[in-house]
């Protein structure tokens, strides 16, 4: 080659280089990956027609330098697959190369691989570059510990934030997955089921979402309806980009429900969805978009309301995701389990005690409603209820009565005490016993509520039906804690005053309850300091 042609190949090297470091500096990553991709092959290119060793040098710190700039690039574009492998490229050519020991740690921790980013970050570490380093090595590195200590043992803590008034960076947390496994389940195809015995407030798990997508709804129902397209098309849209982005991703989703065949679905091994475990290589799934969009249809979250209402959140928020291994947690009318949205991370939790073998569920919606009600609103969901607290109640609903109590519920044709008392006086007709009075009770927990919160009503009806405190307490042993019970119980204890011997006890009532609201993400203070905020929003 004559010197003027090596000029001038040396001259455009150099331009492609400047180019692309500019672009990532830029943060237009896209373009910047693509320069750095011609550049890494004209690289390659020279290198293998290099004789003298200073050229192979220099082209081999060249490229080091660019592989692990288009990791960086595309560790920032969410490819991770790819920009791990560029930086595996890079310490293939120097191990101990600063940058991309920090690249890869950031992408393994963001691939919940602790043990192997606390490694790439300890080796960068004892690099002479960590002295100047921007970034805080000595935060990621107590980050991948901490981390690894949550993905074993699922104690998440979230006090600090809560007592903040919830100021601050929006905690993040470890992939964490319980002693559960996945089996069918009588509900309906396969659920998620308790290998030990949990109690109230127990974490289940804790893990991030696919994609997200949040915003706030304005008062104007049209334009609400509106936005909530907008909101769900983006969503789609950033679902779609995940799973092109990342084979594991696309391979995890086919792993859920389509709506179809329920019962001749497999069932995958729980081990797939475990932070520890190894991704193995997926290839060549056929990219099925109608595929991936009923899977949205019947996988995809709205945060529930003690997330948006409280957790720092304003009213009319509205947040949609997928969170892949939560969707294998079926509805029940009866559930056991609650969930509360922090950032992107979905946290689920025990709302009661929880025996070894039982499946785990939550409420897809309000189930302080009637059977009718209730049957309305899973027409939306396109399914009808399984769960044994439906079974009771169809039979019941058999007779007159129960219907005729429930639209004298939802028309106000009584009031409330009255549809209370009548409902008691039923069960004591149809031989309603023990937990199934928790079931009814829990239908009719509005009349209940009503009378509980109404002065006037009490004063009628007090002596007539249960008091407060056994409603609530046969409530929750079926329904798990719930925030409305909560909320009627705090404002109940704040009118109440009481003996301090009955209100210590009453307190205990509303704190084991809250345990099982917020489950045990917050020390005693920062729950009292929630009860607070929950009765304020929901009043
Ligand atoms: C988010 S998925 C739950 C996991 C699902 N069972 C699976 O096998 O992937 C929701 C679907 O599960 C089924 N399902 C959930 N709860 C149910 C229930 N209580 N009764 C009947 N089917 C239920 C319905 O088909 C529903 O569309």
């Amino acid at each position: 080659m004559d010197s003027d042609h090596q000029e001038m190949e040396e001259e455009m090297m150099h331009q492609l280089r400047s180019k692309a470091t500019e672009l990532l500096l830029r943060e237009e990553f896209k373009e910047s990956v693509q320069i750095y991709s011609k550049f890494i092959t004209h690289c390659q290119e020279k290198l293998s027609n290099a004789q003298q060793t200073s050229d192979l040098q220099k082209l081999n710190k060249s490229l080091c330098l660019a592989f692990s700039n288009r990791a960086e690039g595309r560790f920032r574009l969410k490819e991770y697959a790819e920009a791990i492998k560029d930086c595996d490229q890079a310490l293939k050519i120097d191990d101990t190369h600063f940058k991309s020991l920090v690249c890869k740690g950031k992408i393994l921790l963001n691939l919940n691989k602790y043990p192997m980013a606390y490694d790439c970050f300890k080796n960068a570490s004892t690099d002479s570059q960590a002295r100047g380093f921007s970034e805080n090595l000595s935060g990621y590195l107590d980050l991948c510990k901490k981390f690894e200590i949550q993905s074993t043992n699922g104690v998440v803590d979230v006090s600090d934030w809560v007592l903040s008034g919830f100021k601050g960076k929006v905690p993040e947390f470890a992939e964490y997955v319980g002693p559960v496994e996945i089996k069918k389940s009588d509900l309906g195809g396969r659920g998620l089921f308790s290998l030990k015995n949990m109690d109230m407030g127990t974490i289940v798990l804790v893990t991030k979402a696919i994609a997200t997508e949040r915003g706030i709804l304005p008062n104007d129902e049209d334009c609400n309806e509106n936005v909530q397209l907008v909101m769900w098309k983006n969503f789609i849209s950033k679902v779609m980009e995940s799973v092109k982005r990342c084979d594991h991703t696309h391979h995890l989703i086919r792993t859920l429900s389509t709506g179809e065949d329920e019962n001749g679905v497999e069932v995958p091994n729980i081990s797939l969805f475990r932070p520890e475990t190894e991704e193995t290589e997926v290839l060549n799934e056929k990219f099925d978009v109608d595929k991936i969009l009923n899977i949205l249809d019947v996988n995809s979250m709205v945060e529930d309301s003690v997330s948006s209402k409280i957790l720092g959140k304003n009213s009319g928020y509205y947040g949609v995701g997928l969170w892949v291994l939560a969707s294998f947690i079926n509805h029940s009318c009866v559930p056991n389990a609650r969930r509360i949205h922090i950032g992107d991370h979905v946290i689920i939790f025990a709302s009661r005690d929880v025996k070894a073998g039982e499946e785990i569920t939550f409420a897809y919606f309000n189930v302080l409603s009637p059977l009718n009600k209730r049957r309305e609103t899973l027409m939306n969901w396109g399914f009808s209820c399984a769960c044994k607290r439906c079974k009771f109640e169809d039979e019941i609903w058999s007779r007159q009565e129960p219907g005729e109590l429930e639209v004298a519920l939802e028309k106000g044709l009584l009031d409330m005490g009255s549809v209370a008392f009548r409902l008691e006086e039923g069960m004591k007709k149809w031989v309603v016993k023990g937990r199934e009075k928790g079931y009814l009770r829990s239908s009719f927990w509005e009349a209940f509520s009503r009378a509980f919160e109404s002065e006037k009503l009490t004063k009628r009806w007090g002596k007539r039906i249960p008091a407060m405190e056994v409603v609530v307490d046969s409530i929750v042993d079926v329904v798990g804690s719930d925030e409305m019970v909560l909320k009627v119980l705090v404002e109940g204890l704040k009118r109440s005053g009481g003996s301090s011997v009955g209100r210590t006890s009453e307190m205990e009532r509303v704190m084991k309850l809250g345990r099982g609201v917020y489950g045990k993400i917050v020390k005693r203070q920062a729950l009292k300091a929630l009860l607070e905020l929950g009765t304020r929003d929901h009043s």
